[in-house]
């Protein structure tokens, strides 16, 4: 679905991603691990056409995406939901969700333009709070509300930074138990960046870790060994 090929990019004249290549397939999530400043946010900026490469091909469900604008990415089906969250404070959570639909305006036939029952049935809180506004929420809700406007245009990607960073532990489960749900229901593929490795090995089913601007490591998580990724990851 996804294969990032050989990439090499920066910011300027600082190099950050050295030949980089990883992938996802249809309807799998993955998790890209590593420490602080390594590349992972780059890499899921690579991959929504966010900054130009140097070198390498991005390609998704076998077309060359390399050059297309972040936004015709969106309309071909790859979703994202930002380190921070990104949401509208100002907003109502229904409107921050109808964002969410504008931003895939014509990748759906404008009669299924509407947020899809699926949203409320993943997030229940989302529908409870519909009216308020979304600065007023808790952090976890906020989060939810994040996952779920970027689920509302039904991606066949879709990418997360850091989605448990901030969060109290009961809401964590919760968000895991969505993503399960997201891949195996939805089946919606996953690119996770993320620092909790417990989270991970609940709903992740391949893994790469990343080192200073290259992959250094990857694998499945059933026949990872927990420790030894964890001291790869470890500051
Ligand atoms: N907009 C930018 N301009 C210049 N350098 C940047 C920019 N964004 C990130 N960098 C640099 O690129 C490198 C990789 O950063 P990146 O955010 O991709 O790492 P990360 O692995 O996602 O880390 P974190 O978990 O802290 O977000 C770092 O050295 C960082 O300082």
């Amino acid at each position: 679905m996804l294969e990032v090929l050989d990439v090499e990019t920066g910011y300027g004249d600082g190099q950050v991603l050295w030949g980089v290549s990883l992938a996802v397939d249809r309807a799998e999530a993955v998790a890209l691990l590593g420490r602080n400043g390594v590349g992972k946010t780059t890499l899921l900026k690579t991959v929504l056409g966010h900054l130009p490469l140097k070198s390498g091909r991005v390609v998704y469900r076998g077309r060359d995406i390399t050059r297309l604008a972040p936004h015709h990415r969106a309309r071909l089906g790859i979703g994202y939901v930002p380190q921070g969250r990104g949401i509208f404070p100002f907003l109502t959570v229904e409107e921050n969700l109808k964002t969410g639909l504008a931003a895939l305006a014509g990748r759906l036939h404008p009669r299924a333009q509407r947020i899809p029952e699926a949203v409320f049935e993943l997030f229940p809180i989302l529908w409870e709070l519909r009216a308020k506004r979304a600065g007023a929420l808790s952090g976890g809700q906020q989060q939810q509300l994040a996952i779920a406007r970027a689920l509302v245009g039904l991606p066949d990607l879709l990418l997360l930074d850091e989605p448990t960073e901030g969060i109290q532990p009961s809401v964590v489960e919760k968000i895991q138990e969505a993503l399960l749900w997201i891949r195996s229901e939805l089946r919606i593929a996953l690119l996770v960046v993320e620092q909790n490795l417990d989270f991970v090995w609940g709903f992740a089913q391949r893994f790469y870790v990343m080192d200073r601007g290259q992959v250094v490591m990857g694998g499945k998580v059933r026949e990872a060994n927990p420790e030894t990724v964890a001291q790869m990851v470890s500051l």
